[in-house]
């Protein structure tokens, strides 16, 4: 049972959770999923279709008709299409009276039936578990489209909580099949800094990977000298690979834990929570800048082998009030055994159910259940091949003998090798054309990328010309770029009022700028008020959307709104009347090497450097811990051989 203990409000149990995505997904007559049946008022009463195939019925995938079995087809595919590329089939249950179950001989032929579907679109099936039920059997599948060696599903997580709640621990005890010791063990394979290594603090953006095979299980395998993972074989042995966006908990990389999650993307949330110290710190506002950028949050309670039972107790209770209060409005499930893993995982993008594990990085207890939920998520955003391509930049690259290397995730379409694209805005709001040289997927050289993190390598450009938060697009996009926006905005916290001409910094996808109040609805905006604001940027202009999701911020002050209108106006100076700000790197650090199927690392010299592959770790610039151009003190840069883990990503602040 799924419910939790202290929950009022009616949390979904296993019964009534499953059959909903079953066969009778809570679809209208308006969404004909078979594109045959029509609806006319009345013909599906009681799930009962036009051409009498009865979707809702546990009898349905017993002995369907060719005409049955072709309706079952395109519903599977919508299935499919919803769920990108995956979907779980209960067999067994029914809305037809709710004795759930079949005899042997029917459970066969409906296995038989979805194996057939399942080949039909090239699937893979895979039991999940099986179940005794008043009638008989019940069994729950997993359907997952089969790809190219080469090919796999992506879910982007991104890893947020306190200091201490144990997020890199569990990244190295999952990523390196590890238990960690209680002391930091696990976690040193993350760590990118020397810095890190000695404070046990992360303090910049990883990325660490999970793979799954066919049969959901990991293939992550270290290798025993080093233990540094090698993404190219997880990823060819991988069905599905879970990116991992490690954040930082400490306060004073707030900054760079905001860009992780705008600027990265991720489909879903992990918060971390120290069982022992409770909601604390940082944990509202991550849990905070999750909702406000729309993306479902799973929590996770660790350290549950040293904390007492009571003090374990209280933060659950805390955690299920905090979820419940009217600024989440979220629904808290405790995740106790396979049955809530399948429930909560194919229930999850509702957005409103918040599955919590508990869990202990030491003893490993219930790691299990965990990795189970992981391979089963499914990505939340498909991607169509026909759209025109988008790619956003969130660091650059200087690479020995290769040139500039962008990274980046690409949002829209696809990218192929030697597509032009156009690079910008520049200051001037000027784009590019530029060709893509080389693609590299996971540290994989590729050649194509869609839906992915990546980094491309556009033709012959200084890296002194690029900056987060430019983007590649396809020329039919006719990009431009605004210096203006109109945004709908809801004030979370500011300690006294805001009025026009106030600055914060604005994060939009890989977007991190300040901008000015030009105007607002209201004379001036206290804590908990919306308004429709006009923004400009102070630098340069930024290729924006309408309906984008902004986080805007400084010190405690807090807003998240969303873009409503673009203000078109390439060719304006910045109002700071300060000469535009191309560079955001120091031209001075030592190059990387670059070497096939092997990402660069980064040594930005604003943000925290790390490597960005296991090669690479071993590298070390010149320049690590030198004085910037601007007299700012290279903080925590050097990419030392001894402190370097095998991660790649964006800096901290
Ligand atoms: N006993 C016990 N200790 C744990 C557990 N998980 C993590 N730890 C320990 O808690 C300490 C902090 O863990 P980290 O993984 O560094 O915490 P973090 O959330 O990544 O911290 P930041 O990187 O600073 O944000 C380390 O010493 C771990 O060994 C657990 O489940 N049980």
């Amino acid at each position: 049972m799924a419910a939790t203990e202290t929950s009022s409000s009616p949390v979904p149990t296993a019964e009534s959770l499953v059959p909903a995505c079953m066969f009778a997904p809570d679809r209208g007559c308006e969404e004909d999923v078979t594109g045959t049946e029509s609806c006319e008022d009345g013909e599906r009463l009681n799930g009962e279709a036009v051409d009498h195939l009865d979707f809702t019925s546990k009898l349905v995938l017993v002995s369907p008709t060719g005409e049955q079995f072709d309706s079952l087809l395109r519903q599977l595919r919508v299935r499919m299409e919803e769920g990108c590329g995956e979907t779980i089939y209960v067999l067994g249950v029914g809305s037809d009276g709710g004795d759930y179950g079949l005899d042997e001989r029917d459970m066969e032929a409906s296995v038989a039936t979805v194996q057939s579907l399942s080949e039909q679109i090239d699937a893979d099936l895979v039991l999940l578990r099986e179940r005794s039920e008043a009638a008989g059997l019940v069994r729950d599948y997993l359907i997952r489209r089969r790809l190219d060696e080469a090919d796999f599903l992506e879910v982007r997580v991104a890893v947020v909580g306190n200091v201490d709640a144990g997020k890199s621990t569990l990244l190295g005890v999952l990523t390196h099949g590890e238990l960690d010791n209680g002391r930091g063990f696990a976690r040193q394979k993350l760590f990118r800094h020397k810095h890190e290594m000695e404070s046990g603090r992360t303090s910049s953006v990883g990325n660490d990977i999970l793979g799954f095979d066919r049969e959901g299980q990991v293939v992550n395998k270290p290798d025993s000298h080093g233990g540094s993972l090698d993404w190219t074989k997880i990823c060819e042995k991988s069905s599905k690979v879970i990116t991992f966006i490690d954040l930082a908990g400490h306060e004073k990389y707030l900054k760079t834990t905001v860009f992780g999650m705008t600027g990265h993307l991720p489909d879903f949330c992990m918060l971390m929570v120290g069982s022992n110290a409770g909601i604390v710190g940082m944990t509202k506002e991550h849990l905070g800048l999750a909702l406000a950028l729309n993306v479902p949050v799973f929590v996770v309670v660790t350290k549950i082998d040293m904390c007492p039972a009571n003090i374990l107790q209280e933060t659950l209770k805390l955690l299920q009030r905090l979820l419940k209060s009217p600024g989440c409005r979220k629904i808290p499930v405790l995740v106790q055994n396979k049955d809530d893993v399948i429930i909560t995982a194919s229930n999850f993008s509702s957005e409103r159910m918040c599955p919590i594990f508990q869990i202990s990085n030491v003893t490993g207890e219930n790691m299990d259940l965990l990795k189970m939920f992981l391979n089963l998520l499914s990505c939340r955003t498909s991607y169509s091949d026909d759209q025109p391509a988008e790619f956003q930049i969130d660091d650059t690259y200087s690479v020995p003998g290769v040139g500039t290397v962008v990274s980046g995730t690409t949002l829209r379409g696809l990218i192929r090798l030697n597509d032009m694209m156009l690079l910008g805005p520049d200051p001037l709001g000027n784009f590019l054309p530029i060709a893509v040289k080389s693609i590299h997927r996971k540290r994989m050289p590729v050649k194509e990328v869609r839906g992915s993190d990546g980094l491309l390598r556009p033709k012959k450009i200084k890296r002194s010309s690029i900056r987060k938060g430019m983007v590649m697009v396809s020329p039919r996009l006719s990009p431009q770029a605004s210096w203006e926006f109109e945004a709908e905005i809801l004030v979370l916290h500011h300690p006294t009022t805001i009025s026009p001409r106030y600055q914060a910094m604005v994060h939009c996808g890989s977007i991190r700028q300040t901008a000015t109040i030009l105007s607002m609805s209201r004379d001036c905006l206290r804590t908990g008020d919306k308004a429709a604001v006009h923004f400009r940027f102070i630098k340069t202009p930024e290729y924006l959307h309408a309906d984008q999701r902004l986080v805007f911020r400084e010190g405690r002050t807090k807003a998240v709104g969303t873009i409503t209108k673009l203000l078109l106006s390439a060719g304006h100076q910045p109002c700071n009347a300060k000469p535009p700000q191309m560079k955001m790197q120091s031209s001075k650090r030592a190059p990387l090497r670059w070497e096939e199927g092997s990402a660069p690392a980064n040594e930005d010299g604003a943000q925290t450097a790390r490597p960005a592959s296991p090669h690479l770790a071993q590298l070390q610039p010149k320049s690590g811990g030198g004085r910037r151009r601007g007299g700012q003190r290279h903080k925590g840069k050097s990419l030392n051989s001894s402190t370097a883990t095998p991660a790649g990503g964006v800096g901290g602040c």
